[in-house]
């Protein structure tokens, strides 16, 4: 899926002000690509995620197309179904229900919408594919940190989804889950998914295949390589 942001101005309203937080952001994602975003805590990662996502309002004049979706003329519902069915999230604390089991919970979101049998179907075939499938009928506190964020890929994967959004996933895994949860995310950007991934993990840009970093609410692409070295400058 293709991510077109002209323009994109974010100012968060509160009672007593109002801030600022993402200055005439652009930034176009090709399809079938991962672009990396760094930068400081605050600097306004997840608000952009959010923007992208049609999850908060953005301010006037800006623009965030996806695929055939354009933002500003979409109705909150058409956001709603279009988020459904296109995009997947997957955060840094995996956001799991405690009292469901693995399958239950990669079916949860969508069996309102469909018939159980083939969600449990397909949400089983899910997790064999990321190798949980002894795993089915645990509940997350019986699961690993990566067992447990392979479920929500699972539950992310669902409903086939052209877009990853990526929030700090790997933030709470040690580095062998941590490089098995960008394996399998490499594997759905090989199949054809664009992936847009916070992170402060440096050792993960090469993952990537392009890395922006944002400033205080301005975003520009940097050299992956001088990121290495100079992270924050
Ligand atoms: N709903 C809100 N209302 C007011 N201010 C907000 C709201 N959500 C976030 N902010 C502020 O916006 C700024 C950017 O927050 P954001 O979560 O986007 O940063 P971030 O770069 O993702 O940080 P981190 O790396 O720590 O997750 C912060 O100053 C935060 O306090």
């Amino acid at each position: 899926m293709e991510i077109k942001i002209k323009n994109l101005t974010k100012t968060y309203q509160t009672k007593q002000d109002a801030k600022k937080i993402l200055h005439q952001v652009n930034l176009q994602v090709h399809h079938g690509e991962w672009v990396n975003i760094i930068g400081r805590s605050g600097s306004g990662k997840t608000t952009l995620l959010k923007c992208i996502a049609g999850l908060i309002p953005v301010d006037n004049l800006s623009t965030i197309s996806l695929g055939p979706l354009e933002m500003q003329h979409a109705t909150e519902e058409e956001k709603r179904d279009f988020r459904r069915n296109h995009i997947g999230f997957i955060f840094q604390e995996y956001e799991l229900f405690p009292a469901y089991t693995a399958v239950q919970n990669v079916m949860l979101p969508e069996l309102p919408y469909k018939n159980k049998e083939e969600l449990s179907i397909r949400a089983k075939e899910l997790l064999e594919t990321l190798m949980l499938e002894h795993r089915i009928k645990a509940v997350p506190d019986q699961l690993s940190g990566g067992e447990k964020q392979r479920v929500a890929i699972a539950r992310a994967l669902l409903n086939n989804p052209g877009l990853l959004l990526c929030d700090e996933p790997t933030g709470n895994l040690d580095r062998d889950s941590r490089d098995q949860i960008l394996h399998i995310l490499k594997k759905c950007q090989a199949e054809g998914r664009t992936i847009v991934f916070v992170t402060h993990d440096l050792e993960i840009l090469p993952y990537g295949d392009r890395v922006m970093s944002m400033n205080s609410g301005k975003l520009e692409e940097v050299d992956a390589e001088i990121v290495a070295t100079n992270p924050f400058p």
